[in-house]
Order: structure tokens, then sequence, then C-alpha cells
């Protein structure tokens, strides 16, 4: 035994001055790129404007490349291959046949390569490798660090004649478990170091085409999609670093959870969004009742919308009167009417085609006054020098205005909201129950679910007329943009001459020109530009979406380039679909692909079967994830009818906090608790409640939807009963905060046992 921990203390040794090697070519290079950055600022606002571009261009790439360096800075290295000497590196490394896996590729100043980004092609037999199907891997070995420091390693050895010479197999399941039983902080943490085959396969599935990844809870699709994102960008940079990637997920709560997982692998260029913010501008919030978004996510509002604008295109019943200038006019309907059909015909959008129907009108107009003139004056009259008087003048503008009124989304999708009779006249099919669901005060918050409608009426409205001035930066645009694309060619020659790798693109270098904005990135222009299409989107927590969503978003992305993931059984809205086929067949026709995931890393089995058993009991089909861990801790029903709920939760709160001192513990209360249960453990535990996580805060008080794609150590869940009742009988939210939980999972409720929802109380060990 001495002996073996005498050769393991070498292997660390050995392997802390390889990873110390690597840091410090890390620090080198950091160095570097800010004296080339430095140097680059000092060149001064002197010279062309050529000039400028170039200076921008090189300040840009090289800040995108030092916040990458500085990204990967914890946990730089993870893995290391030994191979057969045919698969060895034919670019030579320091150590020979041995690859060293990590966040980045690095090379050393003999150009060997020191570090293989673990998106490289030549890295996926470390997360593919088997006994079975070696791929010349002989030994895989997991480097476990804390920071920049290596704690500890494990090997695979995967060459039966290594086995013969003693070397211990070792399943490395240690790295994986030890992972996924850290304490939990609030903030998903990438799993580049421990990512499994069949995530792998998911993970490195090409760019083209819908693929959806189902899997039950806790099966990494979350971190699938994230790594998938960062995989794409890195190895089709040419193409999405242009376009851009879309995240979009459940809500700011989820955002802010995954928000660190891509900058920490190297990638800052993405435009993540929730459902309420996918129309710039606007930042909806979630609909507080599940019937009024049930019917906003219907497809019909395709119609509706389409209804509300025809019906702003509107004729007038008799003729109407107009002074200009002192004669009086006559708006005719016969006129009206050509004058409507002439601007639809054009096929343009609302507020373009109006430009149509004034400029008919007005010569119509002018015309009339044409003839007046001359009839009182008894002299010819130029038609052209009397269009801008009719066009200018009040009546003509109002009546025009009536008849064609120029509009905003916001403007069209309020009306339709707030006034009953704009509503039945574009949805003459609502009942009088849905009408008055939807009808709501004007100047009410936006919600998530108006959020597709808002965009719906973007698309056929168009842009408001542009100002002059709107005009003119249009074309200043158009000029800044010109001149990028000259420069670039002019950079990237330079760039390339010096081994420089990154890409700038027009889009970025042309909005670096524009003296009045402020420079904005790819992923920046993305997200505050409705018609902006990305080259992929990823898509979270997917069976949520509604037909009207699901529009939206492949308005975002006509190649329809898509990784989607989500759990069918985890729907919770009413609406929701009851398969993927009634999703995305209306989307994605016959072009989409299922995968799955299977295995639980999150929820202990002991767990998962209890969850899985009260969403079977409910009607949903399950298949129960293979869970990694069986879990310390049975999961426990309190039920105690006629005691004081908040006194329960409080001590099964303190007790479940025991297990995991130090951990992250969840409160899942149903919104009618919400408010009661925060103030009651602030009133015990103060700062360290709050309704998100966040720095300093322990306990987490929130709803089933609002912890959604969230997990923590501990959770406690309050009144199951009322959790499904107020989510109109739907079980998925109940299923959903049962397997939020890493450690373990207390239930509680002060109903009778007979109304807890089915399932609950099977097993006479969970009644306590
Ligand atoms: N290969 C892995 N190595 C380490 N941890 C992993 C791995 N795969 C998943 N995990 C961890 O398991 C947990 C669950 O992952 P994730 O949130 O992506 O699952 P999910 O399928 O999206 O869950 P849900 O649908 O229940 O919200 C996370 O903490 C994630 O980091």
């Amino acid at each position: 035994m001495p002996e073996q921990v005498t050769t393991r203390q070498d292997e660390l040794t050995l392997e802390r001055g390889r990873v110390a090697v690597r840091y410090a070519r890390l620090d080198a290079l950091r160095r570097e790129k800010e004296e080339q950055l430095a140097r680059v600022r000092r060149t001064g606002l002197q010279g062309s404007v050529q000039n400028h571009s170039e200076r921008d261009a090189f300040a840009t790439l090289y800040e995108d490349r030092l916040a990458q360096l500085y990204a990967v800075d914890d946990r730089l290295v993870f893995g290391r291959l030994d191979l057969d000497p045919a698969h060895a590196d034919p670019q030579g490394s320091p150590e020979d046949g041995q690859r060293y896996i990590g966040r980045i590729g690095l090379t050393d100043e003999e150009r060997g390569r020191l570090l293989v980004d673990w998106r490289a092609a030549e890295a996926g037999a470390f997360y593919q490798a088997t006994a079975l199907q070696r791929q010349g891997v002989r030994r895989r070995r997991h480097l476990m660090l804390r920071g920049r420091e290596v704690r500890d390693l494990e090997d695979e050895i995967l060459d039966p004649q290594m086995l013969a010479a003693g070397e211990a197999s070792g399943e490395s399941q240690g790295a994986l478990l030890a992972a996924v039983t850290a304490r939990r902080t609030g903030h998903m943490r990438d799993i580049v170091a421990t990512i499994q085959a069949e995530q792998d396969a998911l993970i490195r599935g090409r760019l083209p085409g819908a693929v959806v990844i189902q899997g039950g809870p806790g099966t990494g699709k979350t971190a699938v999609a994230l790594h998938r994102a960062a995989y794409l960008l890195y190895t089709h940079r040419e193409r999405l670093a242009k376009s851009g990637v879309l995240i979009v997920g459940p809500s700011d709560g989820f955002m802010r959870y995954i928000e660190r997982v891509l900058p920490s692998l190297g990638e800052t260029g993405v435009v993540m969004r929730s459902l309420g913010g996918l129309f710039p501008g606007v930042q909806g919030q979630e609909e507080s009742d599940p019937r009024v978004a049930e019917i906003k996510g219907r497809l019909d509002w395709a119609e509706i919308i389409a209804n509300a604008v025809a019906q702003r295109q509107r004729l007038i019943p008799a003729p109407r009167k107009l002074v200009v200038d002192g004669t009086t006019l006559k708006l005719k309907p016969g006129k009206v009417r050509k004058a409507r059909d002439k601007a639809r015909a054009t096929g343009k959008k609302h507020n373009k085609a109006r430009a149509t129907f004034v400029k008919i009108l007005v010569r119509e107009l002018a015309e009339q006054l044409k003839e007046r003139l001359e009839k009182s004056a008894g002299s010819s009259v130029n038609r052209d020098y009397l269009l801008e008087d009719v066009r200018s003048a009040r009546d003509v503008r109002i009546a025009l205005n009536l008849c064609w009124m120029p509009m905003t989304p916001q403007r069209l999708v309020e009306d339709l909201l707030t006034k009953e009779s704009t509503l039945r006249a574009a949805a003459p099919w609502l009942n009088d129950e849905q009408v008055r669901l939807l009808l709501r005060e004007p100047g009410a918050a936006w919600t998530e679910s108006d959020v597709p409608l808002l965009d719906e009426a973007a698309e056929l409205l168009g842009p408001m007329p542009e100002s002059g001035r709107g005009a003119t930066s249009q074309t200043q645009h158009e000029r800044n943009l010109e001149n990028a694309r000259a420069t670039l060619e002019n950079v990237h020659q330079t760039l390339a001459d010096m081994g420089v790798d990154g890409v700038v693109d027009a889009q970025t270098l042309a909005a670096a020109n524009e003296p009045t904005q402020t420079r904005h990135s790819t992923a920046e222009q993305a997200g505050q530009d409705r018609t902006w299409t990305y080259g992929h989107v990823v898509v979270d927590e997917a069976q949520e979406l509604s037909p009207m969503q699901w529009r939206l978003l492949a308005r975002r992305c006509p190649l329809k380039s898509f990784t989607i993931v989500g759990d069918i059984a985890q729907a919770s809205t009413l609406g929701a679909s009851r398969s993927w086929a009634e999703s995305l067949d209306p989307v994605f026709a016959d072009q989409w692909r299922q995968e799955s995931l299977t295995v639980n890393y999150r929820t202990p089995a002991r767990i998962m079967r209890w969850a899985a058993q009260v969403a079977r009991e409910a009607g949903l089909q399950v298949r129960q994830p293979e869970a990694v861990r069986e879990g310390e801790h049975e999961p426990r029903l309190v039920c105690r009818p006629g005691e004081r709920l908040q006194d329960v939760v409080a001590q099964q709160l303190d007790d479940v906090r025991t297990i995991a001192p130090q951990g992250l513990a969840a409160v899942i209360v149903p919104p009618s608790l919400l408010a009661d249960t925060v103030e009651s453990l602030r009133a015990r535990h103060g700062r360290l409640v709050d309704t998100t996580p966040g720095p300093g805060v322990d306990i987490v008080v929130a709803t089933a939807r609002q912890t959604k794609g969230l997990e923590f150590d501990t959770v406690v869940l309050v009144a199951p009963e009322l959790i499904v009742a107020q989510s109109h009988g739907v079980v998925g939210d109940l299923y959903v905060s049962m397997t939020r939980c890493t450690q373990a999972l207390r239930v509680v409720s002060t109903a009778a046992p007979d109304d807890l929802p089915a399932g609950l109380t099977w097993g006479p060990e969970r009644r306590h």
C-alpha cells in the first residue's frame, strides 16, 4: 500500500508541474495581448477613417481574446490522454504520446501542442473512448483542479496491456460523483471535465436541421444545450460569429442561473434571452393567469393580428368634406377603396404600403383642387405645386390617418387587449368568457405571452415611417458598412500574417465607426434587432412553448438550425403539447429529429422513484431516468393536518439544512403562499432568505414555475395539493419541484392525507 501512495504522489507532483507549465503559457499570452492592445490604443485618433477602422478591428480582436484568456482561468486543464504511438499528435507535444485536454487550445513558442481545446476533434476520444472502442487511447486521466491547483487525479486504463503491466483500471466515477454531489451555488457550472459519452454525441451533432433532445429531470439537457452552443461556435466560427447564436430559456431567473457557463467555456458571443425578452424594448412578465397564456398561445393569433391590421385600413361609408387652403374638396368612398386596394396589392407592410395609399389620394385631391382653382381663376394651374398643400392640410392628414394610420406593434396589441369592440372585430370566434379573460386595463405591463403577438404585429406592420434624420443615418450606416468591408480585407490578411486567430465582421466594425452609438458586438446588435436572423437557436425547457412562441422563434432562424431541449412530462402550461410532434411539426414539418438522454445526474434515485410515481399516478408518461447515485437521504412526506403550516415549514427547513449546512436550500410553494412564506422565513433567517439565488442567499423561496431548470442541495416542498390546484390540475409543476434537489427532499402539508395528490402517500415509511 505505501508503494501505491508514493506512486500516486509522484504522479500528482508530475501533473502539478505540467499544469503549471500550461498556466505559465496562459499568463504569457495574456501579457502579450495586453501589450498589443495597449500599443493599438496608443496609436491615437489621428489618421483616416480607414486607419481608425483598422485600429478598432485590432482592438476588438485583442479585447475578445483577452476576455477569453481571463475566462478560462479556473480549471484550465482537466484531462490527459495517453495514446498509442500511431495516434500521437503529429504536431508534437512536450510530453510524447500524451495529450492534455482543456478549456482552450494552447501551443508553446515552438508551436508544440500544450493543450487541446475540448471541442477539437482530437479531444473527442477523451469523452468517447471505451475499453471496447479505444480510439487509440491507452489511458484516460481526469485531473481535478480547484482554481489552478491540482487536487487529485483519476485514471481509467483502456489498454489491456497496461492492465497486465499492473496499472489499476478504475471506473472513473470519482470525478463525476464529485461533480454531481458538489455544493450548489445558485449558478450552473460547466461540465466540460466530465461530459458523458451519450451527452458528447449530442454536443458534437451536426449543425443543420433541428434536433430535439428529450430527457427526464436532471439528465443534463441544459448542460448539453450550452456545451453544444460552445461547440458549434468553435467548429463553425466563420459562419456563426457573424450571425450569432440565440439561447432562449423560460425565465430571467433561469437565464441568470446559466449565464456563467458559456463565459467559463471561453464564449461570450451569444445572445441569451428569456421568453419574455424576445421582443427588443419589451420585458414581458410572467402571465399570472394560465388560462390567458393558453389563449394567447394559440395559432389563431396570426389571423387575429392580420385581421386587426387589415381593419386599420379603413374605408369611409360616405363622402367626406375636406378644406384645403379655403377650398372644400371631397374624399369619395370609391376612391378610398381603390387606393386601399392598390396599396394592399403592393404586398408591402402596413406602414410602408401607407405611402402608396396616401400618394394616390393626395394626387386625387390635388386634381380636384386644381380643377376648382382653374374654374375660379380661369387659368391653368400646375397640379404638382398643389401636392404639398394637399398633403400638409390638416383636414387631409386627419382623414387619411383615420383611414390608414401608421402604427406601432405596441399600439396595435394594446388596442386589441383593451378595447372589446376591436378584439371582437378581429376575433369574432372568441366566446364571452375568452374575451373577458383577455381584456385588461390600458397601460398594464406586457406579459411574456404578449411577446409573440407584438412580434407578429411588427412583422405585418413593418417599421414606422422614418424621419429625415433616421433616413440619413441609415445611409451613413451603409457607407460605414462598405468602408468596414474594405478595411477587413486588409486587416484579415495582416492578422493571418501575424498568426492571430479570431474573427471580426463588417457589422461589428461598421458599428464601431458610428460615432453616436456605443460600439456593439455582433451579439449586442443581434439582441437589439428584432429582424436579426441567427445562425443557430438553442431552446431550453421547450415543452412549455406555445404555438405562437414557436412561430416567433422560427422567424429568428429561417435556416431552421435549432437545438431544442426539454421534457414533455415536465410541461406545466395549460396549452403545452403532449408530444414533440404536436409542437414541432407545424414549424419544422419533418425536418427535425429526436434524441434522448437517459441518466439523471442531479436527483438521487430514491427521490426520483417517488417523483415518477406521483407523475404516473397523474397519468403522465414518464420514463424514469436511471440516476447516477441512490442518494443517502430518504425523501419524506410530512403531513400534519391541523398544525400551522408555516411552523411545520420552518421546522422542516431547519431539519433538512442540517444535511447540507453550507448548501443552498429551496422552499418551493404554491403562488398563493409565496408572500407569507417569504415573510415568515425572513423573520427567522433574515437576509439569508430571498426569492432568487444570489450572493449571501442560503434559502430560496419560490414557486414551482420559478424553480424550473434550477437545482438546490435540499428542498422543502410546501402544500403539494395547492401546487396542483393552482396549476389548474396539471401535475407538471409538482413533478418539477420534486426533482430539484441533489441531497434531500421534504414534502410538507397540513391537508388531510386523502386530499394530497395521488402517489405522494404511498409507502408507509414516508408518513411522519
Ligand atoms: N456529465 C456531467 N458531469 C457532471 N455533472 C453533470 C453532467 N451532466 C449533467 N450534470 C449536472 O446535472 C445537473 C442537471 O443538469 P441539467 O440542469 O442540465 O439537467 P436538465 O436535464 O436540464 O434538468 P431539468 O430538466 O430537470 O431542469 C446539473 O447540475 C449538471 O451540471
